[in-house]
């Protein structure tokens, strides 16, 4: 079995700096967020998030987390205004959860964990694509969402029902008509910071926006980290735990 990056014990995020040293570098995630330590932006405006659901095209086990992916050859879903300029599109989501509802998020808020952490990610248009986009330090933007157990939300249930057809990695299947703002709280207040992909190859290029307000879910834990035949494996605790601020300024658009 190929022994790529992982979240095990001989592969998780404490090996991940010897393939890929940027894993130690300034402006690493997630991080754990302070709130009283954000700095109120008045300059930062609201986010602007325009999706069309006829986008949506599949969701995949990637064998770290799920994705669901949507078609971006044109500004027909994007994020403009908050922290960014220009224009950025929805390229996929996917989530990081735990193994039990006291972990699983990314980002922390006063060292607590969430048992969920939803990210949509996006990339500046001002590259020629996604890939180019993700080597560029202001190429892509990931809004974070964190979930907590409660209510099944309706639309987010649409995305785990398909998920006994993609338990194993490597399976995908069509997903059509989806709109991913369904997935988003009352409040889209956000705390924005300078950071990275949260696995490898950990890339310092994601502008974060992580909403403050939660949304909630029933929690699943039906997928496996491994292929077909590969044995029982199952896709838990994906996350990377919080890293070095190193100095980087934590902003809020709100008081
Ligand atoms: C920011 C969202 C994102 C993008 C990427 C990854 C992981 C990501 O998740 S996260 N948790 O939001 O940081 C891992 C695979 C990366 C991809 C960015 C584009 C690539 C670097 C490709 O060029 C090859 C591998 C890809
Ligand atoms: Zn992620």
């Amino acid at each position: 079995m190929s022994h790529g990056w992982g979240y095990g014990p001989s592969n998780g995020p404490d090996t991940w700096a010897e393939g890929y040293p940027v894993a130690n570098g300034p402006r690493q995630s997630p991080i754990n967020i302070v709130p009283k330590d954000a700095v109120f932006d008045s300059n930062l405006k609201p986010l602007k998030l325009q999706y069309d659901p006829s986008d949506a095209n599949g969701i995949l086990n990637s064998g770290h987390s799920f994705q669901v992916n949507f078609v971006d050859d044109t500004d027909s879903s994007t994020l403009t205004r908050g922290p960014i300029s220009g224009v950025y599109r929805l390229k996929q989501f996917h989530c990081h959860w735990g193994g039990s509802d006291d972990r699983g998020s990314e980002h922390t808020v006063n060292g607590i964990s969430f048992p969920c952490e939803l990210h949509l990610v996006h990339w500046n248009t001002k590259y020629p694509s996604f890939g180019d986009a993700a080597k560029q330090p202001d190429g892509l933007a990931v809004v974070g969402v964190f979930l907590r157990i409660g209510a099944a939300n309706p639309n987010l249930q649409k995305v785990l029902d398909c998920f006994g057809s993609i338990k194993n990695k490597g399976k995908q299947r069509s997903f059509v008509s989806f709109d991913p703002k369904t997935l988003l709280p009352p409040s889209l207040e956000y705390w924005t910071y300078d950071g990275s992909l949260t696995t490898p190859p950990l890339l310092e290029s994601v502008t974060w926006i992580v909403l403050k307000q939660a949304i909630t879910m029933e929690m699943f834990r039906n997928l496996q980290f491994s292929a077909e035949g590969e044995g029982q494996h199952d896709m838990v605790d994906n996350f990377r735990p919080p890293q070095p601020l190193k100095g980087r300024p934590l902003r809020a658009n709100f008081r």
